[in-house]
This record gives structure tokens, C-alpha cells and sequence, in this order.
């Protein structure tokens, strides 16, 4: 966890890639996309925390359909930049039988973390599983899910902000950073 002079250095010296209006910009784009694919399915939608938070709520308030709405916490890097063995750390409690779930995350990176969220949501029995993420990582790799709807790209860099943090710091920003290569 960085401490508040340690996360204000990370900031001083992080690159801008996406700012706050582009951001905001592109939460409108996908509301409207997924407005059009799913308003008539009263979908629930699952956050995956901790991660999905700001862009599950701000996508929400722009969703003017029906819907149901809950969390489930899975993780595999927590504040490390680098990703390691899934861990689960609560399933979601609303069941998903015969549902069509929308899942909500910050970021599809390498995809393991979505992919095995969709595997275990159609195993417990969702109608179908669709995939929203405010940034998708232009990485070049062979991701084993795609996102049904993804706001921004970003670069095959450690990002921050609008929900994703920087050593435990900085989910809070509206705009989305780089961390400065060290
Ligand atoms: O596509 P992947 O390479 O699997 O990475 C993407 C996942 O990594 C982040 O979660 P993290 O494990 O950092 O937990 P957090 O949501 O608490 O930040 C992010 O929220 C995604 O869920
Ligand atoms: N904060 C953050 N979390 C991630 N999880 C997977 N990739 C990333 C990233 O670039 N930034």
C-alpha cells in the first residue's frame, strides 16, 4: 500500500493516456451499445470487484432500463503490477440461473481474470454471460475472452485511475494513467 507522499509521487510523475472527458465520453458510447443489445433482457449486472466499482456506477446511472445489480470479488494481482493464481473472494450473491448477467470490470488485460469469471457464471447456470470493461489492453496477446463492450483501449503499459490502482492508491481518478516506466 503506498503511503499518501509515495502516491502523490506516483501521480507526479504517471502519463496521462485517457482524460477524465474521454473517459466520461466513452461511459456514454457503451451505455448506449449496451442500452441497445440488452435493455429489453432485464439483465443483472455483476461488478467484479474491486476494481469494476467506478465504472460499474457511473455506467449504471446512464442505463434507463430495468436491471438487478450485485458484486463479486475476484483477484489476481492485488496491489502487484504483475498478475499471479486467481483468488476468489466472494461469489455473487443474487443467483445468475437463467439470467443474462452483464459483468462489469476496469480492465481485460490478459483475460484470465473475465474468463474465468464467464466460465464459472455459465457453469452456475447463466442464460448468458456479456462482458463490459471501461479499458481493454492493446497487448497483443491471445486473450481467451473478448469484451462484448470496452470503452477505451489502452497501452501495453501498467495503468491507473477510474478504478484501477497503483499500488493500492489512486482508484479514484477520473482519468486513466500510465505509471512511468522505472
Ligand atoms: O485480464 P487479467 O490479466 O486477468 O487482469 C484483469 C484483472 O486485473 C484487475 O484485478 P486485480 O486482480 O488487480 O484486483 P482489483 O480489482 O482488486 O484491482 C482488474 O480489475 C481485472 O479484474
Ligand atoms: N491497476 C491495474 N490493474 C491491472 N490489472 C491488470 N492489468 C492492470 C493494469 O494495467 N493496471
Amino acid at each position: 500500500m503506498a503511503t499518501r507522499e509515495e502516491a502523490l509521487a506516483l501521480l507526479a510523475r504517471g502519463e496521462l493516456v485517457h482524460s477524465a472527458e474521454t473517459v466520461s465520453a466513452a461511459v456514454d458510447r457503451v451505455a448506449a451499445e449496451i442500452t441497445a443489445r440488452l435493455g429489453e433482457s432485464n439483465p443483472l449486472i455483476l461488478c467484479v470487484m474491486t476494481g469494476g466499482v467506478v465504472f460499474a456506477g457511473q455506467l449504471m446511472a446512464r442505463l434507463p432500463f430495468p436491471a438487478d445489480f450485485d458484486y463479486l470479488h475476484a483477484t489476481r494481482y492485488g496491489q502487484d503490477t504483475a498478475g499471479g493464481a486467481l483468488s476468489w473472494r466472494a461469489a455473487p450473491w443474487t443467483s445468475v440461473k437463467d439470467r443474462t448477467v452483464l459483468v462489469v470490470d476496469d480492465i481485460l488485460d490478459e483475460g484470465v481474470t473475465l474468463a474465468a469469471i464467464k466460465d464459472r457464471l455459465l457453469h452456475q447456470g447463466a442464460k448468458a454471460v456479456y462482458l463490459a470493461v471501461a479499458t481493454d489492453k492493446e497487448n497483443g496477446k491471445n486473450k481467451p475472452v473478448t469484451a462484448d463492450f470496452a470503452a477505451l483501449k489502452v497501452p501495453d503499459r501498467f495503468v491507473f485511475g477510474y478504478g484501477m490502482d497503483a499500488y493500492g492508491a489512486w482508484r479514484n481518478l477520473p482519468a486513466i494513467y500510465a505509471l512511468k516506466d522505472e
